[in-house]
């Protein structure tokens, strides 16, 4: 099992360089923050783009895009690329809902987030594992969404997905049993069976939490 402080370590990063850059206190909301953590590979990215599309057009529900330091040539993620110098100038700035280092590259959850939780919108983000307890801390309702898929699935999915090298998959397998903090409210989506299965999931929680949102005042 891998800690935190390795992490820093093989990613290059420091504290100051990781999580939530504001602490809020109380919590955001009224809004609810659906992070969907799990192994690379799992599917996590997958079931956000069926949600997105379902939920097209619908008011309130917000898909924000990451900003990561890789390429904008990938396909795999509609990120905004940015620069290691634009990663590190935001961070200064603490212009972010959320930050992290993984894999070697700094990723960005915009702070535009914020704003979108303080109206009341649904916010659901592909985010790292390191990051759950930043958002069970700064969202009054932050749910936890948790995909998976058997080791040698995950295997099987990034290499025929083609983005890493060997050497990155492995170091991404290496990452496949990180331990998540305990969160208050989670859905484990064990995402063996089709997209569509699976996806229908996220999108009845999205569906429940919008409700929630309306009915039920903090
Ligand atoms: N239920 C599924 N059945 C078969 N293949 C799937 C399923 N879900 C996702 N995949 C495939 O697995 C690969 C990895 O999926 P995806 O990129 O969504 O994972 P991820 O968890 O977002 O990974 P990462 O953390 O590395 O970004 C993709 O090629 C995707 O098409
Ligand atoms: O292993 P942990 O820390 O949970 O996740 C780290 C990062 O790995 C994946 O990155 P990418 O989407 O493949 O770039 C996730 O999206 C997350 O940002």
């Amino acid at each position: 099992m891998r800690t935190d402080e390795e992490d820093f370590g093989t990613a290059g990063a420091t504290p100051a360089h990781f999580g939530a850059l504001k602490h809020y206190d109380p919590p955001l909301g009224p809004g609810a923050f659906v992070a969907v953590v799990g192994p690379s590979g799992s599917g996590k990215d997958t079931l956000i783009y069926r949600a997105r599309d379902w939920f097209s057009g619908r008011d309130g529900i917000v898909f924000p895009r990451r900003m990561v330091t890789r390429p904008p040539e990938d396909v795999n993620e509609d990120h905004i690329s940015i620069t290691e110098a634009d990663y590190g100038r935001i961070v200064e700035e603490k212009d972010a809902a959320l930050t992290w280092r993984a894999h070697g590259l700094g990723y960005i959850v915009p702070s535009d987030v914020d704003a979108a939780i303080k109206s009341g919108a649904i916010v659901v983000a592909n985010i790292s594992r390191m990051a759950v307890a930043d958002v069970i801390r700064n969202y009054s309702r932050a749910v936890v969404v948790l995909v998976t898929a058997p080791r040698e699935v995950l295997a099987e999915r990034l290499k025929a997905r083609g983005r890493e090298t060997p050497e990155e998959i492995a170091s991404r397998l290496d990452r496949a049993d990180y331990t998540l903090p305990p969160a208050p409210r989670m859905l484990m989506i064990d995402n063996v069976a089709s997209p569509a299965k699976s996806s229908a999931k996220l999108i009845n929680l999205i569906e429940r939490l919008h409700l929630e949102v309306e009915t039920m005042p903090l």
